[in-house]
């Protein structure tokens, strides 16, 4: 049976999951993204690779609408992104967690975090929305530490925890900032394995990445920025055999973050649930 059939829909129907157009982002007025355009469409799992620098995390971010645009526009599932209000349909898995280092969150507590956007009615979580945190920590191996403190947990974990915390929302539509780095390989192959989940259901994947590891073979296409620009757009280069270009990403090496600007403000915060 194909995935098409499992999934029961049409990836390619409908407007595309991302249209970027023209994107123009600068910072202090220097252009970090200088005119990007590119569409993702429904059901595409899709990497954004690049060296340090080269504006990945600021398109991410541009594309759902927490960076300022200078020029150019982002529809998400084809409304402005400005508009767009199905937020619900959104898995954002940020850099790293998040949570003060006072605040004594349990895992579970975090993953169901993510069901903030849908449980907005002021309706208290049903047994449908515990299933789907249970279903989260299944899906990235965390289910034997839902009762441990997110303190407590390697930094790999901690971005398993994260990953769950979308899928809690059960969203059609991920974007991820580099979910692979400073992950141990436990971790690595949890979350290529949760990843490999979301395509089978037709779901559309965006992943900042510095390499493509273990998740290579799931990834369909991969846009290199450099730059500010795209500067290749295909399927990954060693599965095509066609040349890495001279201003690509050193794929394998995973750099640093020692020297990572702080995040925008509007960038979403993690919202964390009072024990009591
Ligand atoms: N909020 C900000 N304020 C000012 N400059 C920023 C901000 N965010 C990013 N930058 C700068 O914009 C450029 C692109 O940063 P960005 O994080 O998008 O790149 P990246 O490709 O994701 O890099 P890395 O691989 O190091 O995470 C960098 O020079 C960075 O220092």
């Amino acid at each position: 049976m194909s995935e098409v059939a499992v999934a029961g829909r049409r990836p390619e129907s409908g407007p595309p999951a991302f249209r970027v157009t023209g994107a123009v982002v600068a910072y202090d007025g220097r252009p970090v993204l200088d005119g990007v355009s590119f569409e993702v469409p429904r059901g595409e799992v899709l990497a954004i690779l690049g060296p340090n620098g080269s504006g990945k995390s600021t398109l991410a971010r541009a594309m759902l609408g927490v960076v300022p645009l200078l020029r150019g526009g982002v529809e998400v599932h084809g409304v402005p992104v400005r508009r767009f209000r199905q937020w619900n349909r959104i898995g954002y898995v940020p850099q790293r967690l998040t949570v003060g280092g006072g605040v004594p969150a349990t895992v579970r507590e975090v993953v169901a975090s993510g069901q903030v956007a849908r449980l907005r009615r002021l309706r208290l979580p049903g047994a449908a929305d515990r299933a789907a945190v249970d279903e989260a920590l299944a899906t990235v191996g965390l289910t034997d530490r839902a009762r441990d403190s997110v303190h407590e947990l390697s930094g790999g974990q901690q971005q398993r925890v994260l990953i769950a915390r979308a899928l809690a929302g059960r969203p059609d539509t991920f974007v991820m900032d580099e979910p692979m780095a400073g992950v141990d390989a436990a971790s690595q192959r949890a979350l290529a394995d949760a990843v490999g989940e979301l395509r089978r259901r037709g779901h559309t994947v965006v992943m900042v990445l510095h390499e493509l590891g273990p998740l290579r073979p799931l990834i369909g296409r991969a846009i290199v920025l450099g730059h500010g620009r795209i500067v290749r757009d295909g399927v990954p280069p060693r599965l095509s055999g066609a040349p890495v270009p001279e201003d690509g990403p050193d794929r394998e090496h995973v750099h640093p973050h020692a020297d990572e600007p702080p995040l925008a403000p509007a960038v979403p915060s993690l919202e964390v649930p009072r024990r009591d």
